[in-house]
């Protein structure tokens, strides 16, 4: 182990969380130098919300993520107990808490990546647009300090209503002359986790199947091609229907079970934590990395839509087709889009109202 400095200084930089490196040049130090003690070089991922629910399986997921050097974990309660918990890993990644709107320019400068799962969760009886009158305002706040602290990161928005957050954060970052489509991505990872999972009728291991699921993340707008299935499978017309339904169902499912102690949490923070790192494979620059979400999109007439994307250095890089559908998923698709126009509009008018 190389030692530099004398022991006090060394005591202050270890309880700081810091390696020399990082304290020499601060957090303006760039990707090349921003080395996780002994680590590879890799990328600075900050976590907005990172106390709750979805947040500490996550910031324990990003922790063990070999592309992460710097770890960045800001929430309005509890970040220095889940920061202090998470750093004891020895993995790579360095990490830093940050709590409270005072320290939330800290947490964000210097960013290549920010997850955003802040905001409240449902509770029985709830729709995700009942969560907008709370969340809306929460993800204004957070995109204008990633607008002002890292306008080019690549944002990952998980808070819920995701068809109307997106829109949102787009609207934000417009008004902040900072948008960059290619670098605004709603997560719907977990539509896509679920419907390879509840294809397991088929009687196949749910790491093999891959079902696009297109559209948006709530109700009817969460759309799964099961036409589309890989491997290539045909499912009977009740198959259809059942597994539509589990799918467009799933999160109503979990926050039934939980019985008003709140929504997805762990297999959340599983999707969260797997696009995450299909964004930073991105950013590095591997080849053909793929995932559905939901983006600004010509695909249809409307602004925003959830298809497969190519992920790349710029962000998504390539928004794909829908391909062929059946008479089944035309009929979803129309549902699909009557009411994501609705829930776009709403977004977009928060801000510009
Ligand atoms: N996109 C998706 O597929 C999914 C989205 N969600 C959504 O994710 C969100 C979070 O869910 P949970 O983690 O279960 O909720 P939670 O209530 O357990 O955690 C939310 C965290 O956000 C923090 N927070 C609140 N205001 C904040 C602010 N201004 N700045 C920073 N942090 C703030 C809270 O202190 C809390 O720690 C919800 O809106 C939920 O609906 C949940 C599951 C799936
Ligand atoms: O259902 C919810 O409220 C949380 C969510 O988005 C999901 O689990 O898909």
């Amino acid at each position: 182990m190389e030692f530099r400095g004398d022991a006090n200084q060394r005591i202050a930089r270890i309880s700081a969380h810091l390696t020399p490196q990082m304290e020499a040049k601060n957090s303006v130090i760039g990707r090349e130098n921003c080395r996780a003690k002994g680590g590879n070089p890799g990328f600075k991922v900050a976590i907005l919300g990172a106390a709750g629910g979805i947040g500490q399986s996550l910031s324990l997921l990003m922790k063990m993520n070999p592309l992460v050097s710097l770890l960045h974990l800001y929430d309005v309660v509890n970040a220095p107990g889940v920061t202090a918990d998470v750093s004891h890993m020895d993995t790579g990644a360095v990490v830093r808490g940050f709590l409270g709107a005072k320290q939330l320019e800290d947490a964000l400068t210097g960013m290549d990546l920010v997850i955003i799962p802040a905001g409240i969760p449902r509770k029985p009886g709830m729709t995700r647009d009942d969560l907008f009158k709370i969340n809306a305002g929460i993800v204004k706040t957070l995109c204008e300090g990633v607008a002002k602290c890292c306008p080019n990161a690549i944002v990952n928005l998980i808070s819920n209503p995701v068809n109307s957050t997106v829109p949102i954060a787009a609207e934000v970052f417009k008004k902040a002359g900072t948008y960059d489509p290619k670098k605004l991505l709603g997560v719907t990872t977990l539509d896509v986790a679920r419907a390879n999972t509840f294809a397991e009728v088929l009687g196949l291991d749910p790491r093999e199947v891959d079902v696009p699921v297109v559209g948006g993340h709530a109700g009817v707008t969460i759309l799964p091609l099961l036409s589309q299935v890989k491997p290539p499978s045909s499912f009977t017309p009740q198959e259809i229907e059942y597994l539509t339904n589990r799918i467009q169902n799933g999160g109503t499912e979990v926050v039934e079970a939980k019985a008003g102690a709140g929504s997805a949490t762990l297999s959340m923070a599983y999707a969260a934590a797997k696009f995450a790192d299909a964004c930073l494979r991105g950013l590095r620059g591997d080849a053909n990395v793929v995932e559905c979400s939901f983006v600004a999109s010509q695909v249809t007439e409307l602004a925003f839509f959830a298809t497969k994307v190519r992920l790349g250095r710029t962000g998504a890089e390539e928004v794909y087709q829908l391909g062929p559908l059946n008479e089944y998923e035309r009929i979803g698709l129309e549902k699909a889009k009557d009411e994501l126009a609705g829930s776009i509009q709403k977004g977009v008018e928060f801000i510009r109202k």
